[in-house]
């Protein structure tokens, strides 16, 4: 095995052979392993004695004895580089004292001047020193054979452990496999250790060594420190750049859990239902929405049930499918765009002096190098809440296209799923959203969510599920590997503080800039244009338009003569009809209804439609099904309306919007 055991070297020179028996049986089987050093003291005594009989009146000799002595002392010295430095030195000094003492012994008689003293009490204490050591090395109870027993009992027996590193709630401990055994060994054993120490498993952790297939560190958090909720502190840099570390959580030893989202750059956030997703939506919200130099567009079907406190500072919100396919579509058409200005101004990829105004000769757009003075372009967040439905409407390839060139025109998006399975998001989606904040998920959905390695290394988010929402691991660019296996909990939010946010910080927030305007208002039309603009709509002109409601009666001036408990009018539900018709309309006509309805939807920002809106208007139409559909595939032909990422849904090409 070539293991180092002092227990067991000791027992072997125990059981060694011995033929004295009684009292002084024992006694010499006890002391039998200290005699070495002692028996050593004796032979150069009787070498000392037999060497002056030899060379007593040789020069040669002394000075092939005195260099001996220091080559032996040298030699020593060389081969114990491998040893502990106190065994070294221990060792070195022995030699040069026997060594020296024999070759004085040689030249002027081992009785000479204090030659004998020297011997007397020099040799005793050098075969002492040598047996003490023998005797602290030997520690039965010590950490070592415990920490044999317990690696044996999860199957690492031969694992050699190294000095353990202890902190306060963490121990860390570097290990070397046997040569011939990998990582993935330790990576199995994970489980059975936390067994074995009584501690959950995701206190137990291995951090395999890059450099080595069997070596890596375990790392032992014996207390789960985020037992507690922990309330969000408030922003951690308030006007700061959303370039710096968002702060979101904490980790089990107490440190800060921070995403840095352009580097992170596309985010999947996963759990199942209740493991606090919202929660940490809400984190990250509350923490990009107190930064200077970012722009939100948010997608949430639950129509505000959880963010609705943060949609007065997001740029663009939509709260349904259709919406959601739109936004979509606006993203591809924002992208060139925002990486044609980001070239012209001489940014290879979006960075923080790209969201001032462009007052740099070396930024500018101006063919003769003067400062060109345009408004800046803030980083932009595109945030899919709830997204398995969207994804699963919309063609598979919509996100990877956005997804793979966001990066160069500073758009991080975020996409928000209970489980990132194959069924909800296609490989290629899933390759391309680089970051991962892993909630508690279904014990088979973890792979999905994190990557192979970081499971293999005893990140195990299956084991949280629902029960301890908040819990996370966040694997992401920008922060160190280590940490992609450490345990963390998301901060716990308040809507008293998003609210604050949304209000205190609308001032610090940058507008978003024209180019991304103009470009989502020509693929979105008055869907985009006609948003409820928090940079218009402070939160303030929004408590005064609450106000001014409340006082105001719930009424357009032109119903004011109505009485609202009178009998209706006869229904005429036929706005788009000729008074005179019930019956099947000319093609001009019912084209006309028909672009009629589309101006009426556009106006209404509603740019997703597909033949089903038509078909509700049939009668108002007055042709078949069929007809509709045919004038639908013609309104596609003639580029009224283009295709989304949505089988049957199409997005209408804005007319009344300047482009
Ligand atoms: N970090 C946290 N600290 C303490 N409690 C939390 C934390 N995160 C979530 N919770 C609690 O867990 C509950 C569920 O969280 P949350 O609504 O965020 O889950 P979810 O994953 O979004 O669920 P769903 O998919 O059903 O919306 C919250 O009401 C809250 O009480």
């Amino acid at each position: 095995m070539g293991e180092h055991n002092p227990e067991r070297e000791h027992e072997e020179r125990l059981k060694g052979g011995s033929s004295a028996s009684g009292v002084g049986a024992y006694l010499l089987h006890r002391a039998k392993p200290h005699l070495p050093p002692w028996l050593g003291v004796g032979a150069l005594g009787v070498a000392g004695g037999a060497a002056h009989l030899a060379w007593a009146d040789s020069a040669a000799a002394g000075v092939g004895l005195t260099l001996s002595s220091v080559a032996l002392t040298g030699v020593t010295w060389w081969a114990g580089r491998s040893t502990s430095p106190q065994r070294r030195v221990h060792s070195a000094v022995t030699v040069a004292c026997g060594s020296a003492w024999l070759t004085a012994a040689a030249l002027a008689g081992p009785l000479t001047g204090p030659l004998p003293d020297a011997y007397l009490m020099g040799g005793p204490a050098l075969a002492l020193s040598w047996n003490v050591r023998m005797v602290m090395r030997r520690n039965p109870e010590g950490g070592q054979s415990t920490d044999k027993g317990l690696l044996e009992k999860v199957g690492l027996a031969k694992t050699q452990l190294g000095t353990a590193k202890v902190e306060p709630n963490r121990v860390t401990v570097p290990y070397a496999l046997p040569q011939g055994e990998t990582n993935d060994k330790v990576s199995k054993a994970l489980p059975s250790i936390a067994s074995a120490l009584d501690v959950p498993v995701t206190a137990v952790r291995n951090r395999p060594d890059p450099e080595s297939a069997r070596r890596g560190v375990f790392t032992v958090v014996p207390v789960d420190m985020l037992r507690e909720v922990i309330w969000w502190p408030g922003p951690s840099s308030p006007g700061g750049s959303i370039s710096e570390p968002l702060v979101i959580g904490v980790y089990d030893d107490g440190t800060p859990l921070q995403l840095t989202l352009p580097q992170a750059l596309h985010l999947l956030v996963m759990g199942v239902t209740g493991a606090g997703k919202t929660e940490g939506a809400l984190d990250v919200l509350a923490e990009v929405l107190t930064r200077r130099d970012v722009a939100v567009w948010l997608s949430d079907p639950k129509c505000g049930q959880d963010l609705g406190d943060v949609f007065p500072a997001c740029d663009w919100v939509v709260q349904d499918g259709d919406g959601a396919a739109l936004m979509i579509e606006a993203l591809k058409g924002v992208i060139p765009a925002r990486q044609g200005w980001l070239g012209a101004h001489g940014y290879r990829s979006w960075e923080p002096a790209a969201a001032e105004a462009q007052s740099d000769p070396r930024h500018s757009c101006r063919k003769d190098g003067t400062a060109c003075g345009c408004p800046g372009m803030p980083y932009l967040v595109a945030w899919f809440e709830e997204a398995a439905n969207t994804l699963r409407a919309v063609d598979d390839d919509a996100f990877t296209g956005i997804a793979q060139e966001a990066r160069s025109a500073g758009i991080s998006l975020v996409v928000s799923m209970q489980r990132a399975s194959g069924y909800q998001i296609s490989t290629d989606t899933r390759a391309s959203l680089p970051a991962a904040l892993c909630f508690g998920v279904d014990e088979r959905d973890a792979g999905f969510a994190l990557p192979s390695d970081v499971l293999e290394a005893g990140a195990n988010p299956g084991a949280w599920s629902n029960k301890r929402p908040g819990y996370c691991y966040l694997v992401a660019a920008g922060v160190e590997e280590e940490r992609w296996v450490t345990p963390s909990r998301t901060y716990r939010n308040d809507p008293v503080a998003l609210e604050w946010v949304a209000r205190e910080f609308a001032p610090i927030r940058m507008g978003v800039d024209p180019v991304t305007a103009k470009a989502a208002a020509s693929v979105a039309g008055t869907a985009y244009t006609d948003r409820d603009r928090p940079g218009t709509q402070t939160t303030e002109a929004a408590v005064s338009t609450e106000e001014q409601r409340v006082e105001e009666p719930l009424v357009d001036p032109e119903d004011a003569g109505i009485d609202p408990e009178a009998d209706l009018p006869p229904a005429d539900d036929s706005p788009f009809l000729p008074a005179d018709s019930r019956t099947e309309l000319t093609k001009e006509e019912a084209r006309e209804v028909m672009e009629r309805l589309l101006e009426q939807w556009e106006r209404e920002g509603r740019m997703v439609v597909g033949p089903r809106d038509f078909l509700a208007h049939s009668e108002e139409i007055g042709r078949k099904p069929t007809w509709i559909k045919n004038q639908v595939r013609d309104f596609r032909r003639e580029g009224r309306l283009a295709e989304t990422s949505e089988t049957g849904r199409y997005r209408i090409v804005p007319a009344l919007t300047p482009a």
